[in-house]
């Protein structure tokens, strides 16, 4: 497969160079492709780690803060556009087409290079290295190979921003990594924040009895029948608690012969009454109040 790499701040005018890699449509281990966007969550240690080359794996300084300043593009995945030719004005953009085809990639990343990002920032935040270009054509020498490997301190500006990237991401990763971990705790939390306490229940159930709810035996859900002078009324009440339903993806259980509508609300998720279906109940009681 072709991966398309044009960088009009990276190639300072000259032909945008084709990078490639292999046929397979797999992105060999030691390519380094840089999600900008949120990835996977960290695989455990040990564990197979897709397009990380083994250097970038090496101990690396790592501040506590990526500097963002050296890799504006990580953390944001493009939108998908064709590679992009030299921008007019004052930024100028790169972005690398990797087509959907190729498994692990199908993603377009795109770096708003400023005149004072530089080329290596580019390089070394958004791009995938070819293993087929010789050292030198990568834009690095062998011996900026070793120093990169090795984390010794780089010798020229283009080294320091590349040196740089390579730090913000190893940051952002973290970073990344770290969210991910603690996505399962958010998770659990919005589940906690569905139930009412005790104490909620109580007083909301008490409200709702006054207002002609009652709960049921069977399961824990509450019901009630509406009446209307007619059908059209009826229906009209029912048209704008569907409208409510679908805002809040919680629906009722409901019944209608002409002019009466029997309705139950329960979270069926989570099998009983939550904040969900009180909050409904409220909705129908003005809704049936405005008919
Ligand atoms: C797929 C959809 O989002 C879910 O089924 C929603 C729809 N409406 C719902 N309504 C109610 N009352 N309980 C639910 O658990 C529920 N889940």
């Amino acid at each position: 497969a072709q991966l398309g790499f044009e960088s009009t701040a990276f190639r300072r005018g000259r032909r945008p160079r084709q990078y490639r890699i292999n046929r397979s449509g797999t992105v060999p281990a030691h390519l380094s492709l840089i999600p900008a966007g949120p990835g996977p969550p960290e695989p455990p240690a040990g564990a197979h780690r897709p397009h990380t080359a083994p250097h970038e794996t090496e101990s690396r300084p790592r501040p506590e803060e990526p500097d963002r300043r050296a890799a504006p593009c990580l953390g944001r995945p493009a939108p998908p556009h064709t590679p992009s030719r030299r921008a007019a004005g004052p930024t100028r953009s790169a972005s690398i087409e990797a087509p959907g085809g190729l498994r692990g990639l199908g993603r377009t990343w795109a770096c708003a290079a400023g005149p004072a990002v530089r080329a290596a920032t580019l390089a070394a935040a958004c791009c995938v290295r070819s293993p087929r270009l010789p050292a030198a054509r990568a834009g690095r020498s062998r011996g900026g190979r070793r120093r990169a490997r090795t984390g010794s301190a780089p010798d020229s500006p283009r080294r320091e921003a590349m040196a740089a990237a390579l730090r913000a991401r190893g940051a952002t990763r973290r970073l990344l990594a770290a969210l991910w971990r603690r996505s399962p705790s958010l998770a659990a939390m919005s589940a906690d924040a569905q139930w009412l306490t005790a104490e909620e229940r109580r007083e909301a159930v008490l409200d709702l009895k006054a207002a002609g709810w009652a709960e049921l035996s069977e399961r824990d859900a509450i019901y009630k029948e509406f009446s209307f002078k007619n059908f059209n009324q009826a229906f009209g009440f029912m048209s704008r608690v569907a409208l409510q339903a679908e805002k809040m993806n919680h629906h009722p259980e409901w019944f209608n012969v002409y002019n009466k509508v029997q309705i139950t609300l329960t979270s069926h998720d989570r099998g009983g009454l939550t904040r969900r279906d009180v909050k409904l109940a409220k909705f129908i009681e003005k809704a049936a109040a405005s008919v």
